[in-house]
């Protein structure tokens, strides 16, 4: 395989997605991430745009990258003035990058529409444009803007846009799929026509509309691309960019180009995670190669071959790009998912033994009622040690009453929980009150537990969730009820379902309690 760059345009063009604008400072974050990740280009904005490109080239200098050349991105010159007088071209040199990306047309539709000048001048736009950069002292590469759809309507004229880039000194001529509309088959074919008409090597920029970025970024490579732009999780305008979390794996490791060390491949899932982090989104959860889904198995045949070899069901072993293999429970599940469970959990288990299936048998049975055990897996491995006979309850529950009183339209709810149990054969009669039912409850219950099992006391609710699961049947619907607890360490996931929320809740509540003594 040729050699092959990757351009990261996650600050330019990954910003220019609905809902994500990066600080200076986030935009500083990421840089040092792409860079310590082996990117080799890290496009930083267009200067002139905002003044916050300007602040971000300014404090970048101060940073001292080890991989990466910073770009500056802009447009060809404006036709009514020379590119020694254009602001935005000068605004590119001043930025101190040693790299400038411009874009200009190649389309005659947009040379008409859009600039409103010939095709000659656009011709001379292009050409002078790139001439100054490099005159400057750059090193240039040129975005061919909607490349392809300019060659399928005027392929004489696309190609002269290339040959004025090309003429103007641009080390690569990036090929543009701006509206993201062009076919994998496409890219293969008006590449093969146009390379013999070129000397200068090119690169690819594909938007994701129809799904398609990335298969079309790893045909140009397969043409011949030399340079690959995209960002980080598909980041970008309308339906995006080219996924770079998809596309570094995908050459190094299926195409054997030599992009980055095996080492920043392992830290692909969590850069991932930290630029959505930055963004402020959440994680795509299936995701290819990065998302927590891309290696997680929930039909039981599935389970069963992965057991005895992963290759059977994963084209790739997740730790090479830092993710990890995962098996859910559900009605899905097989005696093998339960095996993979047992061992993550620690419980030696005879894999003939029959308590095992009948805990199938049983987990489909609440999977049936609207548990999901996937989300709620520390309810799971203490059912699996019930139904084991490897679990005994750490107290009894005598009975709980919850009041909820309210005197007027305007007046604040008041509530409270009574909580009676049996702990080590002592009966302890609590109350408490609280914010909402489920608040009174937990402290009520927590002012016994907490003084037999002081680990308690440094865990806390993050989450809680609540699901109508047969809404037809309105306000006597069950109700699924999902909690998630920490102790600052470590998360886990509780469930209970009922028609009754309090009781649901109740259930949720009690195993995450359960499981917190149990693992101490
Ligand atoms: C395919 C891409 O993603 S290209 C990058 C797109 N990104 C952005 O546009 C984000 C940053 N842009 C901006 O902040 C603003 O658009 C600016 C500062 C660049 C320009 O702002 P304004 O001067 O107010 O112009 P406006 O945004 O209304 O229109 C864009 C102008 O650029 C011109 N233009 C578009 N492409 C090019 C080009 N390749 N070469 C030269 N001029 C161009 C348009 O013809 C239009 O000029 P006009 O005002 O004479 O009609
Ligand atoms: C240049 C660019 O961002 C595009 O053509 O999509």
């Amino acid at each position: 395989m040729h050699d092959v760059k990757i351009f990261d345009t996650t600050l330019r063009d990954g910003q220019q997605g609905k809902g994500i604008s990066f600080t200076v400072e986030d935009k500083i974050k990421i840089a040092k991430l792409l860079d310590a990740n082996g990117v080799s280009y890290i496009e930083g904005g267009w200067p002139g745009a905002s003044p916050k490109v300007e602040a971000f080239f300014k404090e970048i200098k101060n940073v001292e990258l080890k991989n990466a050349k910073m770009v500056a991105f802009g447009s060809t010159r404006r036709a009514s003035n020379s590119a020694e007088e254009d602001v935005f071209l000068n605004k590119i040199v001043q930025s101190g990058a040693p790299v400038a990306c411009i874009f200009g047309k190649s389309w005659d539709l947009h040379v008409h529409e859009a600039l409103k000048i010939s095709l000659e001048e656009n011709l001379d736009v292009i050409e002078s444009s790139i001439a100054y950069l490099k005159k400057s002292g750059l090193e240039v590469f040129f975005d061919a803007e909607h490349f392809f759809d300019g060659y399928k309507r005027n392929p004489e004229y696309a190609i002269k846009c290339l040959q004025a880039a090309e003429a103007g000194g641009a080390e690569v001529l990036v090929l543009c799929d701006t509206n993201g509309g062009t076919m994998p088959f496409e890219v293969s074919e008006i590449i093969e026509a146009i390379k013999p008409q070129l000397s200068t090597a090119l690169g690819i920029h594909a938007h994701n509309d129809c799904e398609l970025a990335v298969a079309n970024s790893l045909t140009a490579v397969k043409h011949g691309a030399v340079q690959v732009q995209g960002t980080i999780n598909g980041f970008g305008e309308r339906c995006g960019n080219a996924n770079l979390c998809s596309i570094i794996p995908s050459l190094k490791l299926k195409m054997g180009a030599d992009i980055v060390s095996d080492e920043q491949l392992q830290a692909l899932s969590s850069l991932s995670h930290h630029v959505y982090e930055i963004a402020n989104l959440s994680p795509i959860d299936s995701q290819a190669y990065v998302g927590k889904n891309a290696f997680a198995h929930k039909g039981g045949v599935h389970v069963s071959a992965i057991l005895k070899n992963p290759e059977t069901y994963e084209h790739i072993r997740p730790e090479l790009v830092g993710n990890k293999q995962e098996v859910t429970i559900s009605d899905q599940s097989g005696l093998s998912n339960l095996i993979y469970k047992a061992e993550k959990f620690g419980i030696e288990i005879d894999p003939k033994d029959p308590k095992l299936k009948s805990l199938v048998q049983r987990t489909k049975e609440l999977e049936k009622m609207g548990f999901t055990f996937e989300e709620g897996e520390a309810s799971f491995e203490l059912l699996m040690r019930r139904k084991l006979g490897l679990f005994d309850r750490s107290f009894e529950l005598l009975g709980f009453r919850v009041i909820d009183e309210k005197r007027g339209h305007d007046e604040e709810v008041i509530v409270e929980a009574t909580v009676k149990v049996d702990v080590n054969g002592t009966i302890y009669h609590t109350a408490a009150e609280g914010e909402g039912p489920v608040d009174a409850l937990n402290k009520a219950l927590r002012k016994v537990l907490e003084v037999h099992f002081p680990q308690l006391s440094s865990t806390f609710l993050t989450d809680y969730k609540v699901r109508v699961l047969n809404s037809e049947k309105g306000t006597s619907s069950n109700v699924r009820v999902l909690i998630e607890t920490t102790d600052g360490k470590k998360t886990w996931g509780t469930l209970g379902v009922s028609a009754n929320l309090i009781e649901a809740t109740w259930k949720a509540l009690i195993d995450a309690i359960e499981y917190k003594i149990l693992k101490g």
